[in-house]
C-alpha cells in the first residue's frame, strides 16, 4: 500500500503502479527492500521506463519483421523522434511528473559524455535498462584479468568521404545534447568495402600513457582540451567503476585514420597477480558479456549482441567524424607510432629473444588481405608508421599472364607418375607408391605435414653452399639473352634442386592424403606487418612453427623471361615484389623454348609470399620446387618451408639469392638490411656494420 501511496504522490495512477510492481517483484525476486529504497525510486524508474521500453520494444519487434528498405527508413524516423524526446527530457530541468527519471538520465549523461558513448544504448539505438543496484556489478567480470587484453572492433572505412575523420570530441559543456543525440541515432549505412588494400592510411594509433594518467577530468565535469597531436582517448564508465572496486582498469580507446577507418579497442588489466589466469577467445568473452547483459541488466532483446553494440559505437564515431562543423580534425600524421599493447621496439625484442608463450598477441582479424581466399585469415598491421600496404590483387594460385606454356592436361601425366591403385592416405601404405619415387622412394612429408628432416637439410645445404653442390649451366640462358639484346651471355649457373612430387587428380588417394600439402594451401595464421628496421612490409606467423612446416607458396603471374624483361624495362618502379625464376631444370634442357623459360612475378597479382623479405644465408624459410600438376618441370610450384623452428611473431625471411655485386642481377638489388651476420651486401647498412666490426 505504501508503494501505491508513494507513486500516487508523484502522480502515477494505481493501475500503472500495479502492473509494473508485479513485474518488478519478479525481477527483484520479491526483494521489497530493494524496491523500497529511496522512497520507491526503483519502482518509479521502472514505471517511467516501461513507457519507453514498450515503445522501444515495438520498434525492435517491428524491425525484426521488416527487411525491406521502407521499414528500415521508418525505424530511423522513429529513432530520431525518440531521440528528440530524450533530448527534450534532458533539457527540461523541472518536470513534475518524471522527477526520478530525469535524475537518472542526467546521471547517464555524466557517464556517456565522458566516453561519448551511451552505454545504455543497444544496437538499434534503443535505451537499455540497467537497474541501479546492479551497475556496480560490472567490474566483477574483470578482476582476474591480469595482463592487457584487447578486444577491438574496426569500423567500416569511408570510401565516399575522403575527408579526414575528426576525433570524437567529448565536451560536457558544449554541445552535450547534440552529442548525445548523435550517439543514439543509428547513422546511415556507410558504403562498405572488403578491400583492405585500398585502405589509404592505416589506423592511427593510440597513446596509452594518456589513458592511464587519470586525466579524464570527470570529477569536476570538465574535459581537458584535447591535444590535437594525439588520438582521442576515452575512458568510459567501466574504467571508473572498475578502478573503484578492484584495482583493475578497463580502457576504451578510439582511433581513426584519415581514410575514415576507425578502431575501437577495450583494454582490461588488473594489478592482481593471478598465475592461473588464462586467455579465453574473444567469442567466449563476448558471449559471457551478452549473457550478463541479458541476465543482470535485463536487456529486452534476447538477440542482443555486444559486437553489434560495439560496431554501433564505430558508426557513432564515423557519424560524428563526418560532421565537420565543430572541432578541427586531429592531425593523424603527427601521431607517433604506438600500439596499445606493444611498441615496434617491443616487437624487435620479442623477435630477438623469442616470444614468451603466455604473451599472446591479438591481431586485428577484421583485415584479411587474402579476402577470404585462403583457409586462414591473413591479417595486416602497421605499428611502425602510417605507410599503406602496396596495391595488388591477391590471388591464391598462380595465373598465366599471356605467353607462358603451362599445360595441365591429364594425358601428359604418364602411368608411372601417379598412384592409381592407392586409396586413403598414401603415407600409411606399407610400400611407397610411384609418387614417392621422386624423393628416393620415401615420401617427402611426415604424418604431421612437415617436410622430412633429411630432405630438408639436403635442400638447405644445396641452397647455402651452391659451389659444392651441382650447378647446371644452360647453353642459351634465358636470363642472359634479353640482357644482351640477343647476344648470348654466359650462364651463371642454376641450382639443381630436389623436387617434391605430390599426389594429384589421377591418384587414387583422397584429398586428405598426407602427400598433398602444398596444394592444400596455407594453414598457419600469417600476418603482414610493417618491419621496424626499414625493410618495408614483412611477413610473420602468429603461431609457433615447427621445423619443416609449409608456410606458403610463391604465387604470382606466370611470365616468360622475355615478358618479365619487357615488363621490368618499361616499369618506372625500381623494385617490385622481386620475381622468382622457375629455373630448376634449365641447365638440363638441350633447348629451352622461349615459352618454357618461366618466372613468377607477384608485383600486381600475388599472394602473401610477396611480402617475404630477404635475409642473406641463414633465412628461416627455404623454397623447394613442388610438382603437382605438371610433369615437365618447366612449370612447378615454389613452396616455402621453415628451415628451423620459428617462434610466433618472428619475421619470416628467405634468401633471394641476390648477387649484390652484380648490378645486372635480375632481382633488383637494394641496400640489404637483413641483419644476418653472413650478409653478402657489404655496401648495405648491415654490411657496413660488419666491416666496422671487422667481420667478413
Ligand atoms: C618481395 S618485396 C618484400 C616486401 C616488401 N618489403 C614490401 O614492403 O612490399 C622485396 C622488397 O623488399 C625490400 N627488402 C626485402 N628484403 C630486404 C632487406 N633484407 N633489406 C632491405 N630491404 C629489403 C626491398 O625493397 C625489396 O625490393
Amino acid at each position: 500500500m505504501q508503494a501505491f501511496r508513494a507513486m500516487r504522490e508523484i502522480g502515477i495512477p494505481e493501475e500503472k503502479t500495479k502492473r509494473v510492481l508485479k513485474n518488478l517483484l519478479k525481477l527483484y525476486d520479491k526483494n521489497w527492500e530493494l524496491i523500497e529504497q529511496e522512497n520507491y525510486r526503483a519502482l518509479a524508474d521502472a514505471i517511467f521506463d516501461s513507457d519507453d521500453s514498450e515503445a522501444s520494444y515495438s520498434v525492435a519487434e517491428q524491425m525484426k519483421k521488416c527487411d525491406d528498405a521502407e521499414a528500415a527508413e521508418k525505424k530511423k524516423v522513429e529513432q530520431v523522434e525518440r531521440m528528440k524526446t530524450i533530448e527534450e527530457e534532458t533539457q527540461i530541468l523541472e518536470e513534475p511528473e518524471k522527477p526520478l527519471k530525469r535524475l537518472r538520465l542526467r546521471h547517464q549523461d555524466d557517464q556517456a559524455s565522458t566516453s561519448c558513448i551511451n552505454p545504455n544504448t543497444n544496437s538499434s539505438g534503443i535505451l537499455l535498462k540497467i537497474p541501479k543496484s546492479e551497475v556496480n556489478e560490472l567490474p566483477e567480470s574483470q578482476p582476474e584479468l591480469q595482463s592487457p587484453v584487447e578486444i577491438t572492433v574496426t569500423g567500416p572505412s569511408l570510401r565516399t568521404d575522403p575527408q579526414p575523420v575528426s576525433p570524437l570530441k567529448c565536451n560536457r559543456n558544449n554541445g552535450e545534447q547534440a552529442d548525445l543525440k548523435k550517439h543514439l541515432i543509428k547513422p546511415k549505412d556507410e558504403p562498405l568495402t572488403d578491400d583492405p588494400l585500398r585502405v589509404e592510411v592505416p589506423l592511427a594509433l593510440i597513446m596509452p600513457e594518456s589513458l592511464t594518467n587519470g586525466d579524464t577530468s570527470t570529477e569536476n565535469n570538465l574535459v581537458k582540451e584535447p591535444d590535437p597531436t594525439k588520438t582521442i582517448n576515452l575512458s568510459n564508465r567501466v574504467q571508473e567503476t572498475s578502478n573503484e572496486t578492484n584495482g583493475s582498469t578497463a580502457e576504451l580507446d578510439i582511433a581513426s585514420s584519415s581514410s575514415g577507418e576507425i578502431k575501437i579497442s577495450l583494454r582490461c588489466k588488473s594489478d592482481k597477480e593471478n598465475p592461473k589466469f588464462s586467455f579465453k577467445t574473444e567469442d567466449s568473452v563476448l558471449k559471457t558479456m551478452e549473457d550478463k547483459c541479458l541476465k543482470s541488466y535485463k536487456f529486452l532483446d534476447p538477440n542482443f549482441s555486444l559486437k553489434i553494440l560495439m560496431k554501433d559505437m564505430c558508426e557513432c564515431f564515423l557519424d560524428l567524424g563526418s560532421d565537420h562543423s565543430g572541432e578541427p580534425p586531429v592531425n593523424t600524421d603527427a601521431i607517433p607510432p604506438t600500439d596499445p599493447l606493444k611498441t615496434g621496439n617491443d616487437f624487435e625484442k620479442e623477435t630477438e629473444n623469442g616470444f614468451e608463450e603466455n604473451n599472446h598477441f591479438i591481431p586485428d582479424e577484421t583485415i584479411d588481405i587474402a579476402k577470404g581466399q585462403e583457409s586462414v585469415v591473413i591479417s595486416l598491421v602497421n605499428e611502425v608508421n602510417i605507410e599503406c600496404p602496396p596495391s595488388f590483387h591477391y590471388i591464391p594460385k598462380n595465373a598465366v599472364f599471356q605467353n607462358a606454356y603451362v599445360n595441365f592436361s591429364l594425358a601428359r601425366i604418364a602411368n608411372d607418375n601417379f598412384c592409381s591403385t592407392c586409396f586413403g592416405n598414401c603415407l600409411t601404405s606399407s610400400t611407397p607408391c610411384p609418387c614417392a619415387l621422386q624423393t628416393g622412394g620415401d615420401f617427402a612429408y611426415t604424418n604431421e605435414g612437415t617436410i622430412k628432416e633429411d630432405l630438408l637439410d639436403d635442400c638447405i645445404q644445396t641452397k647455402r653452399d651452391p659451389q659444392k653442390c651441382h650447378l647446371s649451366y644452360c647453353k642459351e640462358c634465358p636470363l642472359e639473352k634479353p640482357k644482351n639484346e640477343g647476344v648470348l651471355g654466359t650462364c651463371k649457373g642454376h641450382l639443381e634442386r630436389s623436387f617434391i612430387k605430390e599426389c594429384w587428380l589421377k591418384c587414387g588417394c583422397n584429398r586428405k592424403c598426407g602427400n598433398r600439402v602444398v596444394q592444400c594451401g596455407i594453414r598457419y595464421k600469417l600476418q603482414v606487418f610493417m618491419t621496424p628496421d626499414g625493410k618495408g612490409w614483412g611477413l610473420r606467423a602468429l603461431e609457433d612453427l615447427p621445423k619443416g612446416a609449409f608456410v606458403c607458396e610463391f604465387v604470382g603471374e606466370v611470365l616468360t623471361c622475355k615478358e618479365l624483361h619487357n615488363r621490368v624495362s618499361q616499369s618506372s618502379k625500381k623494385d617490385g615484389a622481386c620475381p622468382v625464376f622457375l629455373d630448376a631444370e634449365w641447365g638440363e634442357e638441350s633447348e629451352l623454348k622461349e615459352d618454357e623459360a618461366l618466372c613468377l612475378d607477384a608485383t600486381s597479382y600475388g599472394n602473401v609470399a610477396r611480402f617475404i623479405n630477404h635475409r642473406c644465408f641463414d633465412a628461416n624459410l627455404i623454397e623447394i620446387p613442388v610438382e603437382v600438376e605438371n610433369p615437365d618441370r618447366h612449370y612447378y610450384h615454389l613452396a616455402f618451408f621453415t628451415t628451423r623452428k620459428v617462434k610466433a611473431l618472428q619475421e619470416l625471411t628467405r634468401d633471394y639469392g641476390i648477387d649484390f655485386d652484380d648490378d645486372e642481377d635480375p632481382v633488383k638489388a637494394f641496400e640489404c638490411q637483413c641483419g644476418s651476420p653472413f650478409c653478402r651486401d657489404i655496401k648495405g647498412s648491415s654490411g657496413s656494420m660488419k666491416r666496422k666490426c671487422g667481420q667478413n
